[in-house]
């Protein structure tokens, strides 16, 4: 649906020049969502951009819906970005203009009949549950009702693509929460293809199928969301993960905690279970081959596109001899290990 064929941006010229994308190769399936992630300055709005041509690329080819749009003449592609709608972390709406006479813009600006506008303005009130603010001007509005009048606008010409640049950046995460569920379900209700960029994790684990993974300007890695939170690819991939993951040691914990063991103290792990949960038959192995009895101090599970991915601190007690083998059994078990610090025996 869209598609990016070593697609590179510099910006300025000379020793002032910036690559801000780097031959970046993607391709967005029909009726999919993908996000776009990425550090900050990475290059993901430049990514977005250029798909609707807002930024033209200095090399490469951009395809939607199987046109070629770095192929297009001006009126070409204005015609083409009509099946491209866009939304923005702000917003974008006019001031001056209601909830209705916003979402009713792009269509007046094509010259659509008074009576086909008001009936799509319609449906788009209904659509993005904002009937009752179809006569409010957006200063009256919240940001989330702000951003389904967004929507509303860029699906008033019946996209088959819609791009977010931030779309929930702005927002809290139980306005956020309302906001992706309106996005899911306009993908599932109209079959329609979202890219969106990001820089919230919860989000890509939220809705999308796809993760793209952009750093220096590169696409470094892209992934099904479920293989990408559970076994991601790439050393960037991990970083990126980390923060997310991250079961951090609580404060109780980290004072108890020492960095070196003495003879009386037993070894903190992290352990992370990709794709499997901690089973009970783990545990009375680690006992009854090892030695080693599994005191869990934290856990959290998380569940991501029906993969499980399980994060747990817990305290090792048994042999010290026999901890690096039952470590290393972990790990053909696909479980990572992290010593943490030591704590003294509690008995
Ligand atoms: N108009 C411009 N002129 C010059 N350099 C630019 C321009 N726009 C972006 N850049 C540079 O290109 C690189 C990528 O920027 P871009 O805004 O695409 O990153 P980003 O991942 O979206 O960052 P953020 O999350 O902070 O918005 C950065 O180094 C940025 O400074």
């Amino acid at each position: 649906m869209i598609r990016l064929e070593n697609v590179t941006r510099v910006y300025g010229q000379g020793a002032k020049a910036v690559t801000a994308l780097k031959d970046v190769n993607l391709e967005v399936a029909a009726g999919s969502i993908t996000g776009v992630i990425g550090v900050s300055g990475a290059g993901k709005s430049t990514l977005i951009r250029c798909v609707n041509l807002l930024e033209r690329p200095t090399r490469g080819r951009v395809f939607v819906a199987g046109q070629e749009l770095t192929a297009m003449n001006k009126t070409e592609l204005r015609k083409a970005r009509h099946g491209i709608g866009m939304i923005f972390q702000h917003f974008n709406l006019l001031e001056s203009r209601s909830v209705r006479d916003n979402i009713g813009l792009p269509l007046e600006l094509i010259g659509t009949p008074r009576r086909e506008i008001d009936q799509r303005i319609d449906e788009l009130l209904e659509l993005t549950g904002l009937n009752d603010r179809a006569n409010a001007y957006p200063a009256a509005l919240s940001g989330g009702q702000k951003q389904r009048v967004a929507i509303a606008r860029a699906l008033a010409s019946n996209p088959q693509a819609l791009l977010c640049d931030e779309a929930t950046s702005a927002l809290d995460p139980q306005t956020t929460s309302s906001i992706l569920a309106l996005l899911r379900d306009i993908n599932q209700r109209l079959g329609l293809t979202i890219l969106l960029i990001t820089h919230e994790m919860e989000v890509v684990r939220t809705i999308c199928d796809q993760v793209a993974l952009i750093s220096g300007g590169a696409l470094v890695e892209t992934a099904p969301v479920g293989d990408f939170f559970t076994r991601p690819a790439t050393e960037e991939g991990r970083v990126f993960l980390n923060d997310f993951l991250q079961l951090a040691p609580s404060n109780t914990l980290l004072q108890r905690m020492t960095a070196h063991p003495d003879e009386h103290s037993l070894p903190v792990v992290r352990l992370v279970f990709r794709g499997q949960s901690l089973s009970s038959e783990l545990m009375t192995h680690l006992e009854q081959d090892f030695g080693i009895r599994l005191r869990i101090l934290q856990a959290r599970v998380e569940n991501i596109q029906g993969r499980t991915l399980g994060l747990m601190i817990a305290e090792f007690d048994g042999a010290r001899d026999t901890l690096g083998a039952a470590m290393d059994h972990l790990h053909t078990l696909d479980v990572q290990t992290e010593v943490l610090g030591h704590v003294q025996r509690h008995d």
